[in-house]
Parts: C-alpha cells; sequence; structure tokens
C-alpha cells in the first residue's frame, strides 16, 4: 500500500505541473488545532525568519542565510516542487515542529521539508513522498550526523522510526518536557489570539513517573483479507500483520510489543494475538483490538500482612500518610489463570494490586487514583494528606490512559480550584477580605466529565458537584463511582455539555467549571453559555492545546472580527456571524502548564487556570 500511495503521489505530481491546490479557506475559520492546521502555520512562521531558536531557546543562524534570505510570501504566491519526490536528499533539521517532526530549509530557504524522527542539529537522508505548496513530507531514511541533544538517549522500542507513535524515543526525557513547554506556547501564540501579555509564562511541564510501560490502553488493529468489500467471500491467506500503521501510511505493520504499554498488556498483546492467529477463520473483515488494563487491589493488614482479593470488601477510599509517589514496589510476580489469561501481582507496603486485562469492551476495567489533598509540611513535621479513589467504568468508555501521572495530576487540579491568596504588602497577614476571597468558591461543575475523574476527586473541596457527559455508559458509571467511593455531594448529568448552564443550581462567582473535552475542543454554543454564566473559575484542560488556545481566546477576548477577514493562522481572523452578545462575561489567564501524560510521543496535556473579570473593571478597561 505505501508503494501504492508513493505512485499515485509521484504520477500526480509529474504528469501536471500546477501546484497542488491549497484548501480555500472558508471565511468563518474555527480551527480544529489538526495537524495540518499547526503544520501549515508553523511552516508559514519559519519561512518568514532568517535565524530560529528551537524550543529550547537555542538561536541558531539558519544555514548562515544572508539577511535577505528570508522570503515573506503573499498567501496566493506560487510555489515551486523543491526536489524530486522519491529521491533521496540530506537535510539539516533546524527546529521541531509542535506536531513532534523534524523541520527543514531547501537550500534556497523558501520551502520547508517535513521529517519524522529527526532532531534541530540532526543531518539526515530523507525521501519526500507528497508535495504540498510550501512544504514537502518526506520518509526518514537515517541519520547521517546526530545532534548533539540526541544526549545518548537509546529508543526502547524495536519498530522505532518505523511505527507511526512514539517519535521522540531519540530525545532524552527532560528535552522532551521542554519541547513540550514549548509546544503549549505556540499553540497559544498561534492558536489563541490573545496578545503576548495575556498570556502567562508557561510553567515546566510536569513529567510523567512512568516513562516507559504507562499507557493502560492498547489498541491494535488488523486488515482484512484482500478483496474483503467485495460480495464473494474473500479468504485469509495466513495470518494478517497486527499492530499499528507505519508512519506517514495506512499499512498495518505486525507488532509484537508496545514498549509503552503497561506490563500486563504486553502480556495481553502476546495474548491476543495468539486468539486472533486461532480464531482467524471467525472474522470476516479486519478488525482493533482493545487490551484495557484492569486493577484489582486489596489493602495489607499491617499486623497480620493478609491481603485478600475480595474487591467487594475494599474499602475505596482511604488516606494513606504518604505521598504516593512515596510507595516502593516490594515485589511483582506473573500468574496465568486456568482460562489462561495473565495476571500480574504487584507488592507494595500498604497494598497489593493484582493487574489483569480485557480485550471486552462492555466488560468493566478498574484503576486507583491517589491524589493528594495537602502536601507534607516539614516546618510542622506533618505528612501529606491522600485519598484513594477507586474507578470502575466500561472498557469500551472513555478513561485517562496513563494511570502513572493520574496522581500528581489530579492533586495538581485539587490545588487549582481555589484561587491562591491575593498579593499582600509585607506587613500584613492574611486579612478578612483574603478569607472571604478564598472561602467564595463553594461549587464544581464538571464539562466533559467521563466517568467522573474530576468530579469526584475534587468532590470533599466543595458543598456541591455536578458533572455532565454525553455519553450515558461513563455517566452510569460516574454514578456508580461516586457510590463506591461513598462520595453523596456529586451528581452527573447525561447530556450535551451545553446543557449544563441551562438550570445551574449554584450562584456563578462561587462556581469552579473544570472543562475538559475532546481533542476538537469545545463547540461554539458552550463557550458562549459558559461565558453568559460567568463562573468565578474555569480550570481548562485538554489533550490538544491548539484548540485549547482556542477556546480559551474566547473565554479571554470574545469571539472576535477581524479587520480584514483574511485567515492568517489566528483567531481575530474568525469572522463574527452574530454570535457574540453583549453582557457575556470576559477571563483572563492565571496560570497554563503541561502535563506528559503521552511520553515519547509529541502530545501534551495542557491545563490553565482562568478567572472572571469583573464586569466593572472591563468597562473601564
Ligand atoms: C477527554 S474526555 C474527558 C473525560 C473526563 N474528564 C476524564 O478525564 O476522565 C472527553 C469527554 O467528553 C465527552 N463528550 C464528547 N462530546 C461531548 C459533548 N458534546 N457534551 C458532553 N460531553 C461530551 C466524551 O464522552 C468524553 O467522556
Amino acid at each position: 500500500m505505501q508503494k501504492k500511495r508513493k505512485f499515485e503521489e509521484s504520477t500526480k505530481a509529474s504528469k501536471s505541473s500546477k501546484v497542488p491546490k491549497t484548501p480555500k479557506r472558508k471565511t468563518v475559520f474555527f480551527p480544529e488545532g489538526s495537524h495540518d492546521e499547526v503544520i501549515d502555520i508553523e511552516v508559514t512562521e519559519l519561512l518568514s525568519k532568517t535565524s530560529i531558536s528551537d524550543t529550547n531557546g537555542h538561536v541558531s543562524d539558519v544555514n548562515n542565510a544572508p539577511e535577505d534570505a528570508a522570503v515573506h510570501r503573499s498567501p496566493d504566491a506560487k510555489y515551486e516542487k523543491p526536489a524530486e519526490l522519491h529521491q533521496e536528499v540530506e537535510l539539516e533539521i533546524i527546529q521541531l515542529s509542535s506536531t513532534g517532526d523534524g523541520l527543514a530549509y531547501n537550500t534556497t530557504r523558501d520551502h520547508i521539508f517535513i521529517i519524522p524522527f529527526a532532531i534541530p542539529g540532526d543531518r539526515v537522508l530523507a525521501k519526500p513522498w507528497q508535495w504540498k505548496g510550501n512544504h514537502t513530507y518526506c520518509d526518514y531514511i537515517k541519520t547521517i550526523r546526530p545532534s548533539p541533544e540526541r544526549g545518548g538517549a537509546t529508543p526502547q522500542c524495536k519498530y522505532f522510526t518505523k511505527c507511526s507513535g512514539c517519535q521522540f524515543q531519540m530525545l532524552p526525557y527532560e528535552s522532551q518536557l521542554e519541547h513540550k513547554k514549548g509546544i503549549v506556547q505556540r499553540a497559544f501564540k498561534h492558536f489563541s489570539g490573545l496578545k503576548d501579555e495575556q498570556v502567562p509564562e508557561v510553567k515546566p511541564t510536569m513529567g510523567s513517573p512512568l516513562q516507559y510501560g504507562y499507557r493502560t490502553k492498547l489498541s491494535p488493529h488488523f486488515d482484512g483479507p484482500k478483496g474483503w468489500g467485495n460480495k464473494k467471500q474473500a479468504q485469509w491467506n495466513g495470518v494478517p500483520e497486527i499492530g499499528y500503521n507505519m508512519k506517514g501510511t495506512r499499512k498495518v505493520m505486525d507488532i509484537e510489543s508496545c514498549p509503552i504499554g503497561t506490563d500486563i498488556l504486553q502480556e495481553g498483546l502476546r495474548t491476543e494475538r495468539e486468539r486472533v492467529a486461532k480464531t482467524l477463520q471467525s472474522f470476516k473483515q479486519g478488525a482493533t483490538i482493545l487490551l484495557r488494563e484492569s486493577t484489582e487491589r486489596a489493602y495489607r493488614d499491617v499486623d497480620e500482612r493478609s491481603p485478600r482479593f475480595d474487591t467487594s470488601n475494599i474499602p475505596s477510599t482511604v488516606t494513606l500518610a504518604s505521598n504516593p509517589n512515596d510507595l516502593t514496589l516490594e515485589s511483582k510476580e506473573s500468574e496465568s489463570s486456568q482460562s489462561g489469561t495473565p495476571s500480574i501481582i504487584y507488592t507494595y507496603p500498604t497494598h497489593i494490586d493484582r493487574k489483569t486485562y480485557t480485550s471486552d469492551e462492555k466488560a468493566e476495567a478498574t484503576e486507583y487514583i491517589t491524589t493528594m489533598t495537602t502536601p507534607a509540611d516539614p516546618a510542622k513535621n506533618s505528612p501529606a494528606t491522600t485519598k484513594t479513589y477507586r474507578f470502575t467504568n466500561t472498557a469500551g468508555s472513555f478513561f485517562q490512559n496513563n494511570n502513572s501521572i493520574l496522581g500528581p495530576f489530579t492533586s495538581y487540579v485539587y490545588n487549582q480550584c481555589i484561587p491562591p491568596p491575593k498579593p499582600q504588602p509585607q506587613s500584613s497577614s492574611l486579612d478578612d477580605e483574603q478569607k472571604h476571597e478564598r472561602s467564595k468558591i463553594k461549587y464544581l461543575l464538571d464539562a466533559y466529565s467521563g466517568s467522573g475523574l474530576f468530579t469526584l476527586t475534587l468532590s470533599s473541596l466543595f458543598t456541591s458537584s455536578l458533572g455532565i457527559d454525553i455519553d450515558a455508559r461513563s455517566i452510569e458509571a460516574a454514578r456508580r463511582n461516586a457510590q463506591r467511593n461513598n462520595i453523596s455531594n456529586a451528581g452527573f448529568i447525561d447530556a450535551d455539555a451545553s446543557a449544563l448552564f441551562a438550570e445551574v443550581p449554584y450562584p456563578a462567582a462561587e462556581t469552579v467549571v473544570v472543562v475538559d473535552p475532546p481533542r476538537k475542543g469545545c463547540d461554539r454554543e458552550f463557550l458562549k453559555q459558559l461565558r453568559r454564566f460567568g463562573a468565578g473559575r474555569v480550570i481548562y484542560v485538554s489533550c490538544n492545546v491548539h484548540s485549547q488556545a482556542r477556546d480559551v481566546g474566547i473565554l479571554v477576548n470574545g469571539f472576535r472580527k477581524s479587520e480584514d477577514n483574511r485567515y492568517s493562522g489566528n483567531l481575530a481572523d474568525a469572522v463574527d456571524e452574530g454570535w457574540e452578545e453583549d453582557g457575556l462575561y470576559n477571563y483572563e489567564i492565571e496560570s497554563l502548564r503541561g502535563f506528559d501524560f503521552f511520553p515519547q510521543t509529541g502530545h501534551v496535556e495542557g491545563v490553565c487556570v482562568l478567572n472572571r473579570v469583573d464586569k466593572e473593571r472591563k468597562a473601564s478597561d
């Protein structure tokens, strides 16, 4: 299939000397933060520069480019093909894009090559395969001269540079975190339409405690037999490749192990591959295999040291007097049940976990999350206070995939719910007004709540909490999770997120709204309703910092009409369709931070904390 793709690209490009059409921009531009939008903007920005700084702040003179080498093109400029497709070229990588690809200039520095698996300072051999106006996608062939920034990092996956996932394995972990901070910065620069002074310094990315072996869900897949779309029954010709797509293609490559998956999912991958091979004739077409980890926990009786895996008797909310990250593994051993399903037992000082997995999307899967509610205070000799929550949901429904970071992450969000004390003159201690301010927030609205991750882990801070999600199965799970964790002040609605504001039972100024939408971000109706309601504080969580930046731009400045209605990659260019109303609240950003939910990949989870701007203040601004 890869050959077919390349053949099509090559014939298209050589038969016609016409430049591939860039899609026409609609008058109304509501970017989704897609891969193409991000590349488009970053390529245009790079082409307008003569010197660049990588995300680590190192400024490099672009291949000694003369000052006038920068090419400032109008959006209508015609582009020429920079190199023959499928002919190898040597390229010098000068920047890492927010999509995780290496970027390189052509010799005349008016075109950008996009090469995966390469970082600034690398000299690589690459093969162009798709020309798109001012940029060309290339396959990575090999590194000719490695960048010093690789710092000896050794990729742990044998499929690295072939499989489409985990392209950062050649980057030391600290550099991955630094790069992800840069992704957040650039997302807000390009997609929010905000002025520099409206965006605070992005805080350092919080790393994942596990950098491999962290993913609690894997979904390898395989294609059907040749001709399975035809009426005639297609026959399998041997066991198909079962795994993930090869980089830049739709061809599945065979993957026997995936080192970012948890230990039990590695076992599960082996078991499920064998199962598919044995039962192949029962598959009429290709399929995706779900592998979802599940945990049974038994707390150790410290005196007897006799744990029991009787899940119905497990206390679901337990207060441990230590930081969850301090819990050290005492031992780990694999087991196999009579049915041949593997399990792994992990023994800790306070509890024992048995990890299993399910491949049935309707089955239940459980994870435990320990949230730190008060940090340790060495001055007062007081230990940290933590709470452990048990989350059970349907394996096929959404649940965060990196359990190792969920403790520190929910602890962070917990600590952001209540505004920090306002800066006071040195002489004054906490005054009445400040105390009032800190105690004002009493209610939580959790939009896009899933099975209640935030509604439940934050519930102890609030008089009452309300979660909403469009997935009825997640809402059922959320209600059961509230019961299991003995939480009685949290309710859930199964509906579209914008229904949340229809009859909000909470006073706006006393309410925090946590927003955690899917990759495409919030829809306009939701943002409008949130601004009309005017919650005192908003915590916007997202796995796509580009759509997050767009939405935060709307919360801060409103949905604005541009001066010339021309696309330049900024939200400010979106056209007002009569969507903006008088009297909507505006917000200002308090903090911005990335979390590494997806080590070794180019993805980052963003958390943006916002405060409502008082209407009187807005009027006087
Ligand atoms: C990124 S997940 C976050 C879930 C939850 N906050 C968590 O961390 O487990 C996004 C959630 O949005 C839900 N969703 C998608 N579109 C929605 C809509 N229009 N209204 C409400 N929920 C929606 C999905 O069902 C999914 O549970």
